[in-house]
């Protein structure tokens, strides 16, 4: 018989309990064993509902109070020596615990949560900044979940510091329930790690990949004390597997898994474990695409079973690898989507199930998850008699999606493998061929390019606006006040009327203008007041996209945010800027009696829509981004024929959509960039188009950054210390719009000192033509307060006044 699994499950509860149970406890409103006790609750239930919606198999230790990635890091005693040398007498507490590794909770607790927010002034992430900084926070592969990053470094002493999923196997296993262990695998927790700085010395450079051999035994204690209360099988996640690995990553799996194995063999010995009812046997698990050339390797390693993912990874379904299967392995099939919302297409599951069944005994096949169901809305239960039916119809949330697991395994009871012959042709799938019809595969299509390149644009944009040598602007936002969000809460309640929300906006936006027109910004906002979300506010305003009331996802720690659903084609109902736009506009010509200060519309570009929110899958995606596109150009028309003659399109997710092997991510370069191109090109060449892009890496999206054809770009690259302008991507030189690197970190409260300031713009002036400089914040301000925007905004202005004078 097969079984049915999943390889997680949301850890947020299924009214975001665990933001309320972790929070309070950091306020001090509610003592550690409440906390505890609650959080135990929660993933108790959790266990109850899997077990209850049909699922065979459950998985332990998927759930966490913050993140996986730390807890798995902080097991392994994985500690940077500034929280090691901070909590030296907590540690030695956890480090002397008894032999089953009872330890005094508080004592870990506190340097858990230290690690994941850090100490005091923890907004200077820079280590000499003051406080205890946390570890960086970096996207968990190309989902919207962030995990944090463990440093590590030749100081790092590897060892297994507390028995919890140890014991919280037990306490299942003691509830009635068959469970697997779930343990993120050691090349992925290397790869996602880095070397900690404060333990480099000069001369010194640790490969961190030369540090899985100290793993070995942490892995292998960990395994053994599983297997010695009766754990038959463990989920060792390793999701890089879904990356092209190179030689050293495939080094490190070929000798960590070797290595493993003897290690666990010599404990067994050494323990005289010998005798254990059963061995365990290990499940390598990859998700998020396929292992396609890695398999080769994997299916070398000594391990007990593999994992599929069948929904993001069907390239797998290939004779080479499936025949590269041994016939005594477990195979998990990852049919249920973890990462979208739809419906489960439940007799094609059946149908690939059906096949493996024909290749392999049912013993041994399992039916999962693509990958943890934490990617997915809790369950469906607070939207019914909420969502339109006809929404609601086509949705599963992780709840359901077990459910479908259960409806699979149903759906094959009377399936007769020796009767019935299945081809592998009639499982896998056909790629879309109507796709490359789009014009967002066309790059000469007259609809995506402007008559004019960018240098001779800014000839024209030069003459007709008149900018200062490194002009400044603002991102967008203005700082969304209590204020502010209490009239939103009170219009969507219906307590206030449409006129007098409207007006309370405008009122904001009038002084917005003006606040900006005293601290002598060159080019305007008005402030963003009117959205919640810079997503959010263009799903309601644009058909074939719903909300949900409940539809939480674990964001990072205890922060959730609630896509918004595509679920239908996408056009533009109305206008939906313009006229706050042309308002703001209007204020500022009044205030300086000229029509000199140019305030810039704001609009998110399709590819951010897309990666914010979940998107349907019965059309490619691509098509989405066609469909968005046109919405954003219609906006981009009106608000030029209005009058507005700087319009920025934002495009801060386009490095997360990026696909994980080299080799997908062409296409998905191309709609990307055809996408923002076919919603900005149709202007005049005077008309100025900006964008702006932060939180990641851009190293690897030069060219695509490039051939958006952007007038303007603003970017972060304050927090990533200047990443942007290294010596070796020669940046500069490559690229000839106008460029403004934010010169200060939005997301701190500390006030960026003139000094700073300088410091930087002197930095970009080395790299960057001056003529093309802009001068702003790296993001926007809405997370700030009112105070501090106008302090941090008004020494960013006298500084770049000052410079204007100097070069
Ligand atoms: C995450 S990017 C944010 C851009 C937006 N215009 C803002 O200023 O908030
Ligand atoms: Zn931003």
């Amino acid at each position: 018989m097969v079984s049915s699994t999943i390889l997680g499950f949301p850890r947020i509860g299924p009214n975001r309990q665990l933001k309320k149970y972790v929070e309070s406890y950091w306020k001090g409103s509610t003592t550690l064993e409440e906390m505890v006790n609650n959080t135990d609750e929660l993933r108790l239930q959790n266990l109850r509902v899997m077990k209850e919606n049909g699922l065979d198999i459950l998985p332990v230790g998927d759930f966490s109070l913050y993140d996986h990635v730390v807890d798995t890091a902080l097991m392994f005693n994985i500690i940077p020596k500034r929280f090691r040398e901070h909590f030296e007498s907590e540690l030695s507490s956890v480090y002397s615990s008894n032999a089953n590794g009872e330890y005094e909770k508080k004592s870990l607790y506190d340097v858990y949560f230290a690690l994941a927010r850090g100490i005091g002034d923890n907004s200077s992430k820079d280590i000499t900044g003051g406080g205890l900084p946390s570890l960086e926070m970096k996207k968990w592969f190309n989902t919207n979940y962030h995990y944090l990053v463990p440093e590590i470094s030749e100081e790092t002493e590897f060892k297994l510091i507390h028995h919890d999923l140890i014991k919280q196997f037990v306490e299942a296993k003691q509830l009635g329930y068959v469970t697997r262990p779930v343990v993120l695998g050691p090349v992925t927790l290397l790869y996602l790690s880095k070397i900690e700085k404060a333990a480099l010395h000069e001369h010194n450079r640790v490969e961190k990949y030369s540090l899985v051999s100290s793993l070995v035994p942490v892995y292998s204690e960990l395994l053994a004390g599983l297997e010695a209360v009766g754990c038959k099988w463990v989920q060792i996640d390793e999701p890089i597997l879904s990356t092209d690995i190179d030689e050293e990553i495939s080094k490190c799996f070929f000798s960590f898994y070797n290595s493993f194995k003897s290690s666990l063999e010599s404990r067994r010995k050494a323990n005289s474990l010998g005798n254990s009812p059963e061995k365990i046997s290990v499940i390598l698990t990859n998700y998020f695409g396929s292992y396609s050339q890695n398999f080769k390797l994997v299916s070398t390693l000594p391990v007990e079973g593999y994992h599929f993912d069948l929904f993001y990874g069907k390239a797998d379904l290939n004779e080479d690898v499936i025949s590269g299967i041994e016939k005594d392995k477990v195979v998990s099939l990852g049919l249920v989507d973890g990462r979208n919302i739809w419906k489960n297409d439940i007799s094609g599951s059946a149908s690939i199930l059906k096949y493996f069944i024909s290749k392999f005994s049912p013993e041994n096949i399992w039916i999962s998850s693509s990958c943890s169901l934490m990617f997915v809305p809790y369950g469906l239960g607070s939207e019914q008699g909420k969502l339109e039916k006809r929404v609601l119809d086509k949705l599963a949330f992780a709840t359901e999606k077990i459910n479908e697991i259960k409806q699979i395994k149903d759906s094959i009871k009377n399936f007769d493998a020796s009767a019935e012959g299945i081809a592998l042709e009639s499982i896998s799938n056909s790629v879309d061929s109507d796709l490359l019809q789009s014009v967002l595969f066309n790059d000469e299509s007259p609809e995506l390019n402007r008559s004019l390149d960018v240098v001779e644009r800014k000839k024209i944009q030069d003459s007709l606006y008149n900018l200062p040598l490194l002009p400044t602007t603002t991102i967008g936002s203005f700082p969304q006040t209590t204020e502010v969000r209490k009239y939103r809460q009170k219009f969507k309640k219906g307590e206030i009327s449409k006129e007098e929300y409207d007006g309370f906006i405008r009122e904001k936006t009038s002084k917005c203008v003006k606040w900006q027109l005293d601290l002598r910004l060159d080019v305007l906002v008005h402030g963003e007041y009117e959205r919640n979300d810079m997503v959010e506010f263009f799903g309601e305003n644009l058909s074939g996209f719903t909300t949900t009331s409940n539809g939480w996802v674990q964001s990072y720690g205890t922060r959730c945010v609630k896509p918004p659903i595509i679920y239908d084609d996408v056009t533009r109902l109305n206008q939906m800027t313009v006229d706050l736009t042309v308002f703001a506009q209007n204020c500022a010509n009044k205030i300086t009696k000229t029509e000199k200060n140019k305030v810039k519309g704001m609009l998110t570009g399709p590819v951010t829509i897309i990666q914010w929110s979940f998107v349907r899958n019965d059309i490619h995606t691509s098509k989405v981004a066609e469909q968005i596109a046109y919405a954003i150009r219609d906006e981009v028309l009106d608000l030029e024929s209005n009058g507005i003659c700087m319009i920025q399109v934002d495009e801060p997710a386009i490095r997360e959509g990026l696909p994980l092997r080299p080799k997908d991510q062409e296409l998905y370069k191309k709609w990307a960039v055809n996408s923002f191109k076919l919603s900005t090109s149709a202007v005049k060449n005077g008309t100025v188009i900006h964008t702006h892009m932060c939180y990641s890496d851009f190293n690897e999206i030069f060219d695509l950054i490039k051939k958006m054809d952007a007038d303007v770009l603003t970017i972060e690259n304050s927090k990533s210390d200047l990443k942007l302008i290294s010596k070796d991507n020669n940046f500069g030189e490559k690229y000839s719009g106008g460029i403004g690197p934010g010169v200060y970190d939005v997301h701190s409260p500390i006030i960026p000192s003139k000094t700073e300031i300088r410091s930087r713009v002197n930095k970009l002036l080395e790299v960057f033509d001056k003529e093309l400089l802009w001068v702003n914040p790296d993001c926007g301000n809405k997370t700030r307060t009112e105070e501090q925007v106008d302090l941090a905004l008004k020494n960013m202005v006298s500084v770049a006044e000052e410079l204007r004078g100097k070069i």
